[in-house]
């Protein structure tokens, strides 16, 4: 599918960095160094802005290689943009390691994964169809 993208950033449009990934890498939009303290958090500019078709949402996912080797999250995890939505495209980044995270212009601080959705009507009632599982949640299938 195609998207219309305003790209207001120097850097290059979001990509998918091998033929079949689900995720394009996010890139920072950024004049000055961005310092993330141990257990700070701050919304990083992106520069994008996009026009989502009506039933598409995109998700803005933590990076598992700088979460793994940095502890950098996504408060919000995983970000929903909505299809209305013209903003800019910001990534609620926090250090949950135990160093100051370096942010720099370019540096691909998230990915973004476009997917559809489904619009709801309720239904109202009083009962609901039975199941083996019924209220059953939170843990109470483990074996005690
Ligand atoms: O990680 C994110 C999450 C959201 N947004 C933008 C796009 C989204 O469509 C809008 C609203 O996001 P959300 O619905 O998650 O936030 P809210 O707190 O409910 O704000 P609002 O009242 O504006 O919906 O903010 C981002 O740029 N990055
Ligand atoms: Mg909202």
């Amino acid at each position: 599918m195609t998207i219309r993208i305003i790209n207001r950033s120097k850097n290059s449009l979001p990509a998918y960095e091998t033929a079949h990934a689900a995720g394009m890498d996010l890139r920072a939009d950024t004049a000055e160094t961005i310092l993330l303290k141990p257990m700070e958090r701050k919304l990083i500019p992106t520069g994008l802005h996009i026009e989502l078709p009506v039933g598409f949402e995109a998700q803005i996912r933590p990076r598992s290689g700088l979460a793994f080797k940095h502890g950098i999250g996504i408060v919000n995890s995983p970000g929903t943009i909505d299809a209305d939505y013209r903003g800019e495209i910001k990534v609620l980044l926090v250090n949950l390691g135990t160093e100051v995270f370096e942010i720099n212009n370019g540096d691909r601080i998230a990915q973004m994964v476009v997917a559809k959705h489904e619009t709801v009507n309720w239904d109202e009632v009083e009962t609901l169809n039975d199941t083996t599982r019924g209220e059953g949640g939170f843990g109470h299938t483990a074996v005690k």
